[in-house]
């Protein structure tokens, strides 16, 4: 028996079949898409805290990732025999085709999702809420973009299992592929030569939006972008364009300024072991303080409660003697995001937006904050922020480009376009080789001398002493040494204190 290849072609110019490609395209698009959004929806809810939204939500994916579509698909078509009133729209096999491949794509749309929502680091939630970032703030403008890049390689593969799975609506008489097919062989019998060309034609459709999504995905693949660092000429026209930041520093010396910040009794336990004991610490306007001690004394943690990254259990912070961080349930929303507004907040690990470029990271806050601005303006202010921090050839390059040392200095610009009255620094040189070290802490020392109030946690003694006009020193979550660098080298008054922080100190360095 051999096949017959005259009538294989001819099924080629069917016009059944291309009628039938369309319904599978349509129906294979909308349920992509629509389970795709659902499936983001149910994955969130997922994720979510709240049980009564987690719980059914997993109820829902578990079942209908076990169910097999086709009982699905005969089940919801057959919906009618049980609610008549159904009857209206899944007793069409498209719809009824749609509802069953968009609950069961949903479900495995929301498992894609939540890998890709997981896989986003904790940092950059961080990092959007130390820039007074709202909730959905954060999840529009930094997570979402980011888990969607993670999850296009799999979405593209449910497509294309979506578009194969259509054929199972066949069974409700839906006049696709190869329902076209079945019907033409069960009149002539050449099921082989129907079904090859039925192949074809599935092939067809599923190699044509691959191509199509795959382009997407390298259109949104940040990694593989690399613009180049701009020429002195570039750099020139982009500095002409730039705008000072109104950063003038709060004058310290007008009567009556309250503290900028008065940290009152903070205590703060994870579990069992309380990490802060009862800090009380008064930072006035301008003032540097450096936090140094031994692993694990709490000093991250301390710096952390003061833009509320991690929530206090006793005592309270006033900012500019403005009511700012109590313990949760005491704790105002409002007041804790105009708060957080005022203070800018430098990570050890950056943090930096990796699929935004190098000036959007700096964009990104004042956008979000300022409406009224244009974004000329907020384009200017960046620019000249970027030139500060010596970085404006490298403004539109993506983070993913840059040295540790260069990505920090991006960090602190980022930190600076809020104009914050304080800046927060958690060991701002501790994830860069020797050699950048210096670069960073050359832009703090600017900062510094402008005036800004600045709270810096930091191993590098040397740098805590020339820069700071006191030093904290922490052990095991309570503040042993609190005193002026000069207090500290020469120890006048002979002090064991002092002693031990020299010595401490000294280990260190
Ligand atoms: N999220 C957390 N859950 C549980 N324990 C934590 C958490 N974060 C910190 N800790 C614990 O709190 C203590 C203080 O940690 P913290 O990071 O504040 O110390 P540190 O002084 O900054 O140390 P290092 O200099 O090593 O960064 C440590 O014992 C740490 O294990």
């Amino acid at each position: 028996m051999s096949l017959d290849w005259q009538y294989f072609f001819s099924l080629f110019t069917v016009y059944d079949f291309y009628e039938a490609c369309v319904v599978v395209v349509i129906l294979s698009v909308l349920a992509w898409v629509i389970g795709a959004v659902l499936g983001f929806i149910i994955a969130c809810c997922k994720l979510s805290e709240k049980k009564w939204l987690s719980i059914p939500t997993s109820v829902f994916v578990w079942f209908f990732r076990s169910v097999p579509l086709l009982v699905v698909l005969v089940f919801v078509y057959n919906m009618p025999q049980l609610f008549p009133s159904t009857g209206t729209y899944l007793g069409i096999p498209f719809f009824a085709g749609l509802v069953s491949l968009v609950v069961t794509e949903a479900a495995y749309m929301a498992e894609i999702h939540r890998s890709g929502l997981l896989s986003v680091a904790k940092g950059q939630k961080e990092a959007g809420h130390a820039l007074s970032i709202g909730f959905f703030g954060v999840q529009r403008i930094i997570i979402i973009p980011q888990a969607i890049r993670v999850s296009m390689p799999a979405m593209i593969n449910e497509f294309v299992t979506i578009i194969k799975l259509s054929s199972l609506v066949s069974a409700i008489s839906l006049s696709e592929i190869l329902q076209v097919g079945q019907r033409l062989y069960s009149q002539n019998f050449l099921v082989l030569e129907t079904l090859l060309a039925v192949a074809v034609y599935y092939v067809a459709i599923v190699t044509i939006f691959s191509s199509i999504l795959h382009w997407a995905e390298k259109k949104m693949d940040i990694p593989s972008r690399s613009p180049e660092a701009l020429s002195d000429e570039q750099c020139e026209i982009l500095r002409q364009q730039a705008k000072a930041v109104n950063n003038t520093p709060i004058d310290a010396t007008e009567k009556g300024m309250p503290n900028a910040l008065s940290l009152r009794q903070i205590k703060k336990s994870y579990g069992q072991h309380q990490v802060l004991k009862g800090i009380d610490l008064n930072v006035k306007p301008g003032e540097v303080l450096s936090i140094i001690g031994p692993s694990g004394s709490g000093k991250t943690t301390l710096i952390r409660t003061i833009n509320d990254l991690e929530k206090i259990d006793n005592g309270e912070i006033v900012l500019f003697g403005e009511n700012f961080i109590k313990p949760k349930q005491e704790s105002v929303k409002r007041d804790v995001y105009q708060g957080i507004k005022r203070i800018g907040m430098v990570f050890q690990s950056f943090n930096l937006f990796p699929h935004k470029t190098v000036l959007q990271n700096v964009m990104i806050a004042p956008h979000y904050h300022d409406k009224n601005s244009s974004v000329e303006e907020t384009k200017a202010q960046a620019l000249f922020l970027l030139d500060r921090v010596g970085l404006l050839a490298h403004a539109y390059k993506y983070p993913h480009q840059l040295s540790g040392g260069q990505q920090q200095r991006v960090a602190i610009a980022r930190a600076l376009a809020m104009s914050p009255d304080i800046m927060l620094f958690d060991e701002p040189t501790s994830a860069l080789d020797p050699e950048m070290v210096g670069e960073v802490l050359k832009v703090i020392q600017d900062l510094a001398k402008e005036g800004m109030t600045m709270i810096i946690v930091t191993h590098e003694m040397e740098f805590s002493l020339s820069v700071s006009d006191r030093v904290i020193m922490m052990e095991e979550g309570i503040v042993q040494v609190d005193a002026s660098p000069n207090e500290i080298i020469n120890n006048p008054n002979q002090s064991a204190e002092f002693e031990r922080i020299k010595e401490f100190m000294g280990k260190v360095a």
